[in-house]
């Protein structure tokens, strides 16, 4: 999906003079790579093929720009939680299942260490990122690939808001090494000052927001599921 069936997007793009939205990840920098901050351009060298395709991605997307003129815009998606959708095994998914653990039984057993900070945001934000960048003016974007951010936060940092809301939560710690040693390759922290300049990007949801509107949605969805 990341690399041969995008060819055949870029080549419709191009053909049919679209303008072509692709989403990347913090993935797509590695151990290498500064971590705190993580700037917009810096060294990639991804360990995981997942972040191989997404280099490749933006360098693609960037040379059918450059070589051809498509309109390609892309992001650096942090970790993205939302309530409507059930988690897909992904790093950073220990941030939704969480939610639903909590709601369910609170007790919840997390595959990441307690200090493992990581960059994140809410759907929402994701959502008005994209739209905000595939709308802004070509000529207020100084780069094709940018790096969006919300909040960073740690499993620990996360278990102590959660537990403002329920008290009696609990929390065991289950290293996952294979995630743990993605997460410790990954961006702590992202600098997303090029966006914020070039066209307006600003995240609304923090991470105390962030778990209200998670328990609120997840504790509804519960008690419809209850009822029905
Ligand atoms: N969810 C996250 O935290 C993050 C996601 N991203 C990127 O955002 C994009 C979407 O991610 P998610 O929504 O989390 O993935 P997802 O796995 O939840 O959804 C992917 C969707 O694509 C569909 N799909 C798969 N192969 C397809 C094909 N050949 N043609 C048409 N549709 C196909 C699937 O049915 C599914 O609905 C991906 O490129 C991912 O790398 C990047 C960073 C973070
Ligand atoms: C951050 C990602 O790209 C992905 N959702 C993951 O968590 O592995």
């Amino acid at each position: 999906v990341n690399i041969t069936g995008f060819h055949n997007i870029l080549d419709i793009a191009a053909e049919h003079n679209l303008r072509l939205f692709v989403p990347s990840t913090i993935g797509a920098f590695g151990p290498t790579s500064p971590r705190n901050p993580t700037p917009d351009l810096c060294i990639q060298r991804p360990r995981t093929i997942y972040g191989v395709s997404k280099v490749h991605a933006e360098l693609m997307g960037e040379y059918y720009h450059y070589k051809y003129g498509l309109d390609f815009r892309c992001l650096r998606y942090p970790g993205i939680i939302s309530a409507d959708s059930q988690p897909g095994g992904g790093t950073t998914d220990y941030a939704v299942q969480i939610f639903h653990d909590a709601i369910k039984s609170s007790k919840f057993q997390c595959n990441l260490k307690p200090d493992t900070r990581l960059p994140m945001m809410y759907i929402d934000d994701c959502l008005k990122a994209t739209l905000d960048v595939m709308e802004a003016p070509t000529t207020s974007l100084s780069m094709r690939t940018y790096n969006i951010s919300a909040m960073s936060f740690s499993p620990e940092e996360l278990v102590q808001e959660i537990k403002k809301h329920i008290p009696e939560f609990q929390v065991t710690y289950n290293v996952d090494p294979v995630r743990q040693a993605i997460a410790d390759s990954w961006p702590m922290k992202f600098d997303d000052s090029n966006a914020r300049r070039d066209w307006g990007w600003k995240h609304d949801m923090d991470l105390s927001e962030l778990v209200t509107t998670m328990l609120n949605a997840i504790g509804s969805d519960s008690r419809v599921a209850q009822t029905n």
